[in-house]
C-alpha cells in the first residue's frame, strides 16, 4: 500500500531529495520489539506520522509482524527504516498465543537494528526492567546486533527526578546502542531513536520509490479497523477469541461494497458481539466504517456478519490462516 498522502504529516513538510552536501542515503530495517502493551504499535504509528497499526489499551492486540515505511531525511540525509512492529512477547497462554510469540521472535532476525520498548514507569519504579523485558533482551542478545532501549509512556511518569537514575543503572545492564525515554503517545523524543538507528544502517535504500508504507493490502487494514473498533467497545474475554475475515469485496465506482464476518469461539461471545437488539454491532459496524471510509478515501457500504468457529485459537491451522491470511477459506 502506498503512502497515504494527505494522512501522513511528515509528507507535507519533508523534502526527500537530499540537499548535495547531505550524507548518502542509508536504509534498513528495525524490529519493534516488547512485552504486550508497552505501546509498539503506538509508537510505529508516531514514527510514520500516520496510523498504520490499531492500537487498544489491551495486551495482545497485534497479531501479526506489522511493516510501516519511514522514509524521509534525518540531519538532511534521506533515510528509510523499514519498521517492523510485532505481536507482544510474553509466555503464550494458548496455540494463538504460540503463533504470535514465534512471528514476533522470527521478526527478531530479519532487523539491522532492535528497538526494545519497555514501560518507563514500570522500569523507575523498579530501577531496572521487568523479569518480562529481559526475557526480551534475552531473546534480542544471542542475535548481537544494535539494540536501542526506548523507556516509552514517560508522560506518565510522575517523578520525572528518578528518570536519570533509572538511565544511569539500566546502562549497566547492557551495552545498549542507545537508551531514550519517548512519549509515542505524544510523539516526543521520538527524533534520537531515528538518529540513532539510522548510525547502524548500511549506505543504499530499500525501496527506489519514495512513497512506499507498507507491504499489505487494504482489506488486511479493513479488517484491523473493525477488530479495532470492537476491541474499543467489547469487554470481558471476548476480544481474545476475535478474528475478522473480509469476504466480499465489490468496488460499485461511486461506492465500496464490503463484507466482514467476525469470528469469535463461543455463542455467548457472539450475543455479546451483537448485543441487546443488536446495537453492539451496529456501533461497532458504524465506527469501523467511518474510520475505513477515512483511511480509503471513499464511500463506503460495511456489511458485518457474525460466526462462531470453536476452539479456532487452538487450532494450528486455523490460527494461521487467520492471523496471516486473514482467512479461514
Ligand atoms: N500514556 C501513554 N500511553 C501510551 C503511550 N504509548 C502507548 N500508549 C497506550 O498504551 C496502550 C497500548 O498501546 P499499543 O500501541 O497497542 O501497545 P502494543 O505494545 O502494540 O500492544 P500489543 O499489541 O498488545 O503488544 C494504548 O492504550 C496506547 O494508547 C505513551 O507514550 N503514553
Amino acid at each position: 500500500m502506498a503512502r497515504p498522502r494527505s494522512t501522513t504529516p511528515r509528507d507535507s513538510t519533508a523534502n526527500r531529495k537530499q540537499k548535495p552536501d547531505a550524507a548518502p542515503p542509508r536504509a534498513g530495517r528495525c524490529v519493534i520489539a516488547g512485552r504486550p502493551n508497552v505501546g509498539k504499535s503506538t509508537l510505529l504509528n508516531a514514527l510514520l506520522g500516520t496510523k498504520l497499526a490499531i492500537v487498544a489499551p489491551r495486551p495482545g492486540t497485534t497479531r501479526t509482524v506489522l511493516l510501516g515505511v519511514f522514509d524521509a531525511p534525518v540531519e538532511g540525509a534521506r533515510t528509510q527504516i523499514a519498521f517492523l512492529d510485532t505481536p507482544g512477547l510474553e509466555a503464550p497462554k494458548s496455540m494463538l498465543g504460540r503463533v504470535l510469540v514465534e512471528e514476533a521472535q522470527g521478526a527478531l532476525e530479519q532487523g539491522d537494528v532492535l528497538l526494545l520498548l519497555v514501560d518507563a514507569g514500570d522500569v523507575v519504579k523498579r530501577r531496572a526492567l521487568a523479569p518480562e523485558d529481559q526475557r526480551v533482551l534475552e531473546l534480542m542478545k544471542p542475535l548481537g546486533k544494535p539494540i536501542v532501549l526506548a523507556l516509552n509512556k514517560v508522560d506518565k511518569v510522575k517523578d520525572k527526578g528518578q528518570l536519570l537514575p533509572t538511565l544511569e543503572v539500566l546502562a549497566k545492564a547492557h551495552p545498549w546502542a542507545t537508551i531514550v525515554p519517548c512519549s509515542a503517545l505524544r510523539g516526543s523524543n521520538l527524533a534520537p531513536i531515528v538518529k540513532e538507528i539510522r548510525e547502524h544502517l548500511p549506505e543504499g535504500l530499500l525501496y527506489e520509490e519514495d512513497d512506499v508504507l507498507t507491504d499489505r493490502p487494504e482489506r488486511f487494514f479493513v479488517a484491523e479497523l473493525v477488530r479495532e473498533a470492537l476491541l474499543a467497545h467489547v469487554r470481558q474475554e471476548v476480544p481474545h477469541g476475535v478474528a475478522v475475515q473480509v469476504d466480499e469485496w465489490v468496488d460499485e465506482g461511486k461506492l465500496l461494497r464490503i463484507g466482514v464476518t467476525i469470528i469469535v469461539t463461543k455463542d455467548s461471545h457472539k450475543a455479546i458481539v451483537i448485543g441487546a437488539r443488536g446495537e453492539m454491532l451496529k456501533t461497532i459496524g458504524q465506527e469501523a466504517r467511518e474510520n475505513i471510509e477515512a483511511m480509503l478515501e471513499r464511500k463506503v457500504f460495511l456489511r458485518t456478519f457474525v460466526k462462531v468457529v470453536p476452539g479456532w485459537t487452538e487450532d494450528p491451522e486455523k490460527v494461521r490462516r487467520l492471523t496471516r491470511e486473514g482467512s479461514l477459506s
